[in-house]
């Protein structure tokens, strides 16, 4: 049996919408990312979409699943800055900062630190735009609170981070990856060598059949279908060259502003 962390914002229907919850070799534990970031590094699960960060974290002990990510070239409209002034006059002010994300809010700090050459204070907060303004200047949300949130069309300014790390590096995002602890390999590649086809075999069924999930995603948070085509057009979810390129420009970018202790050295599995 193999623990996986079941993601249940909209832009993870993709892997999980034809993954079958009653696989006998499956177990889905459901969280935030923050949450399977810290149950993956505890063993209290097997393998998750963590954040990208994360395994930055991690990455002497994890190895990630081949062609399997959550990633943008460009805008990606759920990884949003609200702010009550430009982006580039934070300086000094606060940002309250999601809980719900370990990748997005380095994003943030490098974009506003290293591009625009402000240094706020942060905050992290349950993911609550209101709240979040009581508290702060400007605020990060990530996933379908964020969609919520603009939806809502809050009278601020509103960056998408994913298009601004694009603007200032040329460079594709890589928000999550699917990793597991390399420990595993020793006793249970063929378990995971399992999950890892059911993985793939759910997502081809599910880019091959997107108007279902379209229909889920409006019945979940409303919008038209026309919203939500343009929201999947951005999103990859594989992990190619390029997309591994744009994920070590990030990488390299943490650990130049000391978010990192170390430089991430990516080690994917299956070996080719
Ligand atoms: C695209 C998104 O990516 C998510 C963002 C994450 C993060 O910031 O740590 C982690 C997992 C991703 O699935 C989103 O939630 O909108």
């Amino acid at each position: 049996m193999i623990r996986i962390g079941h993601n249940p914002n909209t832009n993870m229907l993709p892997m999980f919408y034809y993954l079958e919850k009653e696989h006998p070799l499956l177990e889905s534990v459901t969280a935030e990312p923050t949450g399977h970031n810290a149950m993956l590094a505890e063993g209290r699960i097997d393998m998750a979409p963590i954040s990208a960060f994360s395994y930055g974290e991690h990455w002497k002990d994890y190895a990630i699943l081949r062609n399997l990510s959550v990633s943008t070239n460009g805008r990606v409209g759920s990884i949003l800055l609200f702010s009550k002034v430009p982006i580039g006059d934070l300086e000094g002010l606060t940002i309250a900062l999601t809980n719900a994300s370990a990748t997005s809010v380095n994003l943030t700090k490098i974009l506003l630190h290293h591009y625009y050459g402000v240094t706020p204070g942060y905050l992290t907060m349950p993911a609550n735009l209101p709240e979040m303004f009581a508290k702060a200047d400007a605020a990060l949300l990530i996933g379908d609170a964020a969609i919520q949130a603009a939806l809502l069309r809050p009278e601020c300014y509103i960056y998408d981070l994913g298009e601004e790390w694009h603007k200032h590096t040329g460079c594709s995002m890589t928000y999550a990856v699917w990793a597991f602890p390399k420990s595993l390999l020793a006793e249970r590649e063929e378990e995971i060598m399992r999950i890892y086809d059911l993985l793939l075999e759910a997502k081809a069924k599910a880019l091959g059949n997107m108007d279902d999930i379209l229909r889920t995603c409006q019945m979940m948070l409303g919008g038209s279908l026309e919203y939500w085509r343009d929201y999947f057009a951005q999103f990859n979810y594989g992990l190619d060259h390029d997309l591994v390129l744009g994920l070590e420009k990030y990488y390299n970018q943490c650990f130049e502003l000391n978010l990192l202790p170390s430089r991430p050295v990516l080690e994917f599995w299956p070996k080719e």
